[in-house]
Protein backbone atom coordinates (compact mmCIF):
# COMPACT_ATOMS: atom_id res chain seq x y z
CA UNK A 1 0.00 0.00 0.00
CA UNK A 2 3.02 2.14 -0.78
CA UNK A 3 2.67 5.42 -2.01
CA UNK A 4 3.93 7.47 -3.75
CA UNK A 5 3.72 11.69 -4.83
CA UNK A 6 5.35 13.95 -6.43
CA UNK A 7 8.12 16.16 -4.64
CA UNK A 8 6.55 18.97 -5.66
CA UNK A 9 2.86 17.82 -4.82
CA UNK A 10 4.07 18.54 -0.98
CA UNK A 11 4.34 15.15 0.29
CA UNK A 12 6.86 12.62 0.83
CA UNK A 13 7.50 10.25 -1.45
CA UNK A 14 9.97 7.34 -2.70
CA UNK A 15 12.72 8.84 -4.39
CA UNK A 16 13.76 6.42 -6.68
CA UNK A 17 17.63 7.57 -7.77
CA UNK A 18 19.55 4.28 -7.65
CA UNK A 19 22.43 4.75 -5.13
CA UNK A 20 24.55 3.31 -7.51
CA UNK A 21 24.26 5.31 -10.44
CA UNK A 22 24.36 8.35 -8.21
CA UNK A 23 27.10 7.68 -5.50
CA UNK A 24 29.25 9.44 -7.10
CA UNK A 25 26.98 12.61 -8.30
CA UNK A 26 28.14 14.33 -4.62
CA UNK A 27 31.55 12.52 -4.58
CA UNK A 28 31.96 9.05 -3.46
CA UNK A 29 29.02 7.12 -1.11
CA UNK A 30 30.99 6.12 1.29
CA UNK A 31 33.82 7.33 1.20
CA UNK A 32 34.57 10.60 3.87
CA UNK A 33 34.31 13.44 1.57
CA UNK A 34 30.85 14.58 2.56
CA UNK A 35 30.98 16.99 4.90
CA UNK A 36 27.90 19.14 5.76
CA UNK A 37 28.60 22.77 5.63
CA UNK A 38 28.18 23.91 8.99
CA UNK A 39 26.12 27.12 9.49
CA UNK A 40 24.02 28.83 12.03
CA UNK A 41 20.03 28.14 12.84
CA UNK A 42 17.99 28.87 15.84
CA UNK A 43 16.63 25.07 16.09
CA UNK A 44 17.10 21.30 15.49
CA UNK A 45 16.69 20.02 12.10
CA UNK A 46 14.86 17.15 12.07
CA UNK A 47 16.35 16.07 8.80
CA UNK A 48 20.00 16.94 8.38
CA UNK A 49 22.73 15.70 10.35
CA UNK A 50 23.94 18.25 12.93
CA UNK A 51 26.17 20.75 10.69
CA UNK A 52 23.77 20.15 7.59
CA UNK A 53 20.68 21.28 9.67
CA UNK A 54 22.69 24.85 10.63
CA UNK A 55 22.21 25.82 7.14
CA UNK A 56 18.99 26.78 7.50
CA UNK A 57 15.94 28.76 9.37
CA UNK A 58 13.27 26.71 10.58
CA UNK A 59 9.26 27.39 9.72
CA UNK A 60 7.71 25.64 11.77
CA UNK A 61 3.92 24.98 11.58
CA UNK A 62 1.00 22.64 12.31
CA UNK A 63 0.73 21.48 9.03
CA UNK A 64 0.26 18.13 8.83
CA UNK A 65 2.78 15.39 6.87
CA UNK A 66 1.69 13.63 4.04
CA UNK A 67 0.74 10.35 5.38
CA UNK A 68 0.85 6.94 3.38
CA UNK A 69 0.72 3.69 4.90
CA UNK A 70 2.85 1.17 3.62
CA UNK A 71 3.54 -2.11 2.93
CA UNK A 72 6.14 -3.35 5.32
CA UNK A 73 8.51 -6.32 5.81
CA UNK A 74 10.10 -7.82 8.45
CA UNK A 75 12.93 -5.77 9.32
CA UNK A 76 16.33 -7.30 8.79
CA UNK A 77 17.95 -10.45 8.28
CA UNK A 78 19.48 -11.91 11.29
CA UNK A 79 23.10 -13.47 10.97
CA UNK A 80 25.59 -10.77 8.54
CA UNK A 81 25.90 -7.50 7.44
CA UNK A 82 25.43 -4.70 9.45
CA UNK A 83 23.22 -6.05 11.56
CA UNK A 84 24.70 -8.55 12.92
CA UNK A 85 26.40 -6.67 15.67
CA UNK A 86 22.79 -7.53 17.68
CA UNK A 87 21.13 -3.85 16.87
CA UNK A 88 17.77 -5.18 15.29
CA UNK A 89 14.86 -2.61 14.76
CA UNK A 90 12.81 -4.35 17.36
CA UNK A 91 12.97 -0.55 18.97
CA UNK A 92 10.93 0.60 15.73
CA UNK A 93 8.66 -1.88 14.26
CA UNK A 94 9.52 -3.39 10.77
CA UNK A 95 11.05 -0.92 7.73
CA UNK A 96 8.78 -0.88 4.74
CA UNK A 97 9.53 -3.27 1.99
CA UNK A 98 10.59 -0.83 -0.70
CA UNK A 99 13.33 -0.05 1.95
CA UNK A 100 13.88 -3.65 3.26
CA UNK A 101 13.82 -5.98 0.22
CA UNK A 102 16.53 -3.24 -1.36
CA UNK A 103 18.65 -2.80 1.84
CA UNK A 104 20.38 -4.90 4.82
CA UNK A 105 19.51 -2.37 7.84
CA UNK A 106 22.28 -2.35 10.26
CA UNK A 107 23.36 -1.04 13.19
CA UNK A 108 22.54 2.55 14.49
CA UNK A 109 24.68 5.20 14.37
CA UNK A 110 23.00 8.15 16.15
CA UNK A 111 20.36 9.50 17.66
CA UNK A 112 18.69 13.10 17.15
CA UNK A 113 15.93 14.64 18.24
CA UNK A 114 13.50 13.34 15.88
CA UNK A 115 15.42 10.52 13.88
CA UNK A 116 17.49 7.24 14.50
CA UNK A 117 20.50 6.64 11.73
CA UNK A 118 20.84 3.48 10.74
CA UNK A 119 23.80 2.02 8.79
CA UNK A 120 22.08 0.09 5.89
CA UNK A 121 23.82 -1.93 2.50
CA UNK A 122 22.37 -2.00 -0.66
CA UNK A 123 21.91 -5.56 -1.19
CA UNK A 124 22.58 -5.54 -5.18
CA UNK A 125 25.46 -3.58 -4.49
CA UNK A 126 26.93 -3.74 -0.91
CA UNK A 127 27.38 -0.32 -1.05
CA UNK A 128 26.68 1.52 2.10
CA UNK A 129 24.83 4.12 3.27
CA UNK A 130 22.80 5.81 6.33
CA UNK A 131 19.22 5.41 6.75
CA UNK A 132 17.93 7.57 8.68
CA UNK A 133 14.77 7.24 10.14
CA UNK A 134 12.85 10.02 11.13
CA UNK A 135 9.60 9.16 13.92
CA UNK A 136 6.46 11.37 12.86
CA UNK A 137 5.46 11.37 16.85
CA UNK A 138 8.75 13.14 17.64
CA UNK A 139 8.24 15.94 14.76
CA UNK A 140 4.46 16.78 15.62
CA UNK A 141 4.27 20.20 14.84
CA UNK A 142 6.86 20.57 12.75
CA UNK A 143 5.88 18.74 9.61
CA UNK A 144 6.46 22.09 7.72
CA UNK A 145 10.03 21.83 8.64
CA UNK A 146 10.84 18.41 7.69
CA UNK A 147 8.94 19.16 4.36
CA UNK A 148 11.00 22.62 3.57
CA UNK A 149 14.47 20.46 4.13
CA UNK A 150 13.56 17.13 2.69
CA UNK A 151 13.03 19.11 -0.78
CA UNK A 152 15.94 21.13 -0.43
CA UNK A 153 18.15 17.64 -0.01
CA UNK A 154 15.97 16.30 -2.98
CA UNK A 155 17.39 19.25 -5.06
CA UNK A 156 21.17 19.85 -4.00
CA UNK A 157 23.99 17.75 -5.02
CA UNK A 158 27.43 19.19 -3.37
CA UNK A 159 30.31 17.47 -2.28
CA UNK A 160 30.20 19.06 0.73
CA UNK A 161 26.31 18.10 1.22
CA UNK A 162 25.15 14.58 2.79
CA UNK A 163 23.37 13.35 -0.79
CA UNK A 164 19.57 12.39 -0.19
CA UNK A 165 19.10 8.77 -2.48
CA UNK A 166 16.07 8.31 -1.88
CA UNK A 167 13.10 8.34 0.48
CA UNK A 168 9.80 6.61 1.64
CA UNK A 169 6.85 8.06 3.80
CA UNK A 170 4.85 5.44 5.72
CA UNK A 171 2.34 6.27 7.96
CA UNK A 172 4.32 6.55 11.11
CA UNK A 173 7.77 7.70 9.56
CA UNK A 174 9.98 9.00 6.93
CA UNK A 175 12.79 7.08 5.98
CA UNK A 176 15.73 8.64 4.16
CA UNK A 177 18.62 6.74 2.51
CA UNK A 178 21.27 8.86 2.70
CA UNK A 179 24.68 9.07 1.69
CA UNK A 180 27.04 7.34 4.20
CA UNK A 181 29.76 9.88 6.23
CA UNK A 182 32.30 7.17 8.06
CA UNK A 183 34.15 10.20 9.67
CA UNK A 184 32.88 11.75 12.97
CA UNK A 185 31.79 14.96 11.98
CA UNK A 186 28.57 15.15 14.14
CA UNK A 187 30.36 16.09 17.26
N1 LIG B 1 24.76 10.39 6.72
C1 LIG B 1 25.20 9.95 7.92
N2 LIG B 1 26.26 9.11 7.99
C2 LIG B 1 26.73 8.66 9.17
N3 LIG B 1 26.17 8.97 10.36
C3 LIG B 1 25.12 9.80 10.36
C4 LIG B 1 24.57 10.34 9.15
N4 LIG B 1 23.53 11.13 9.46
C5 LIG B 1 23.43 11.11 10.79
N5 LIG B 1 24.38 10.32 11.35
C6 LIG B 1 24.57 10.03 12.78
O1 LIG B 1 23.29 10.03 13.38
C7 LIG B 1 23.22 11.06 14.38
C8 LIG B 1 21.84 11.64 14.38
O2 LIG B 1 21.67 12.35 13.20
P1 LIG B 1 20.41 13.27 13.01
O3 LIG B 1 20.57 13.91 11.69
O4 LIG B 1 19.16 12.49 13.26
O5 LIG B 1 20.43 14.25 14.18
P2 LIG B 1 21.39 15.45 14.49
O6 LIG B 1 21.56 16.26 13.25
O7 LIG B 1 22.64 14.90 15.13
O8 LIG B 1 20.60 16.22 15.59
P3 LIG B 1 19.17 16.91 15.48
O9 LIG B 1 18.16 15.85 15.73
O10 LIG B 1 19.22 17.93 16.56
O11 LIG B 1 19.05 17.49 14.11
C9 LIG B 1 24.32 12.02 14.02
O12 LIG B 1 24.75 12.74 15.13
C10 LIG B 1 25.39 11.09 13.47
O13 LIG B 1 26.09 10.49 14.54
Amino acid sequence: MARSSSPRGGGFSRRSKSPSSTGTANGTVGSPLSTPRSGKSMSPSPTSPASLRRRQGSQHSGSSLSLASTKVCSSMDEGDGPGSEGDTLEDHGPVPASIGDRYKVGRILGNGNFAVVRQCVEKSSGQEFALKIISKEKCRGKEHMIQSEVSLLRCIKHPNIILLIEEMDTQSDIYLVMELVKVNIFS
